[in-house]
């Protein structure tokens, strides 16, 4: 395999978004802008850090990169369009295996025609893919971690530590029952980015977002530190799947703060708004549960507090951090 015929092997035959001029081939790509504004983000992924060969196949390693990046589209409110994916290719991985990584890209991509434009090939230590993604929103409609005001309610939608769940069985293959084993593998490898429930609430005037990819401990902080409002969490009511709990009944309720990657929604809406997401929750088949609310600062530094047993105890950001040193 050499880098051009890499290339020509991944490019695709045709774009379905009638505003890409110019896709891979020339230096750059050209878009035509569409209406509203561009929305853009970028993730990577690196082996040892976010997979091993253990951990992922080929395809889910594709899937999952670009999950990823389209959870952050969706916590923005866009609809994706556009995806360019730079990769550092090792040597001791086969040609036929990349052509897999970026069919696990494309089974994704195709089902929210998102087009890839571009990208950068070259060789490295390990494998590492980054993507980054373009969409677009509604003039002024883009969803906030700002937006939250004292008053709204907390939700988080499908169910959280599920991904943390598959993470530990297949880095460590102890669990304490098989049953539901394949589901959490499957949130683990293939989580499925909240585009659609996200983008039909377009009609609500407010909201803010944020998706879940170290934990809701950390999102949860972002958005009181991004709104400088306090989020009050009921933890009773957090939601978990049956799996998790009969695979893990030690972990579950840490991993479902911080377990993080489960790439699922975490938002604030007006109470009068709330029968408005549920009834959209169920038209695309996503679960949404009513977990908090949102309350003025009660000091001088914005807060996430759980309820617990008519009081309240502080929760910190705890989730996955780069960078952290042993013992930080
Ligand atoms: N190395 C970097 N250079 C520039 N901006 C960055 C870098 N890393 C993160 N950011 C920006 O910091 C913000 C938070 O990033 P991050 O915590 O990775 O968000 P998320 O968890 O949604 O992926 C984003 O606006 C992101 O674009
Ligand atoms: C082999 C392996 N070890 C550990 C993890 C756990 N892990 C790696 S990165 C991460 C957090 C999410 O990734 P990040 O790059 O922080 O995503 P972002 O917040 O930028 O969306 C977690 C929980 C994993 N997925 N695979
Ligand atoms: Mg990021
Ligand atoms: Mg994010
Ligand atoms: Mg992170």
């Amino acid at each position: 395999m050499d880098e051009f015929s890499f290339i020509r092997s991944i490019q695709p035959k045709f774009y379905r978004q009638a505003s890409v001029m110019k896709g891979i081939s020339d230096d750059a790509a050209v878009i035509r802008p569409l209406d509203g504004d561009f929305v853009t983000a970028v993730d990577t992924m690196v082996e040892g850090v976010h997979f091993t060969r253990e951990t992922m196949d080929p395809e889910h390693i594709g899937w999952r990169v670009l999950a990823a990046n389209l959870s952050d589209l969706a916590a923005m409110g866009s609809t994706p369009r556009f995806y360019m994916v730079s990769i550092t290719i090792p040597k001791r991985w086969s040609e036929q295996e990349l052509q897999v990584v970026y069919q696990g890209m494309k089974r994704l991509a195709d089902l929210y025609d998102v087009d890839l434009i571009g990208g950068d090939t070259v060789s490295g230590q390990e494998l590492s893919l980054t993507v980054t993604v373009i969409g677009s929103v509604s003039k002024d409609k883009a969803r906030y971690r700002s937006h939250a005001q004292a008053g709204d309610l907390l939700f988080v939608t499908g169910t959280l530590g599920d991904s943390r769940g598959g993470l530990e069985y297949l880095l460590t293959g102890s669990t304490a029952s098989s049953d539901g084993l394949d589901y959490l593998i499957q949130r683990h490898r293939t989580p499925e980015p909240r585009i659609t429930f996200a983008s039909s609430l377009a009609s609500l005037n407010r909201m803010a977002l944020n998706d879940v990819s170290d934990g809701i401990a950390s999102e949860a902080n972002e958005i009181a530190a991004a709104s400088r409002m306090d989020l009050i969490i009921d933890p009773e009511v957090v939601p978990y799947s049956k799996a998790l709990e009969r695979c893990y009944p030690g972990h579950y309720q840490a991993w479902m703060f911080s377990g993080g990657e489960d790439f699922e929604l975490l938002g604030t809406v007006p109470e009068k708004d709330w029968a408005v997401v549920e009834k959209t929750a169920e038209s695309v088949g996503v679960r949404v549960t009513r977990i908090g609310y949102v309350e003025h600062m009660r000091s001088d530094s914005p807060s996430v507090w759980l309820a617990k047993d008519g009081g309240r105890e502080r929760l910190d950001a705890s989730g996955y951090t780069h960078l952290k040193e042993e013992g930080e």
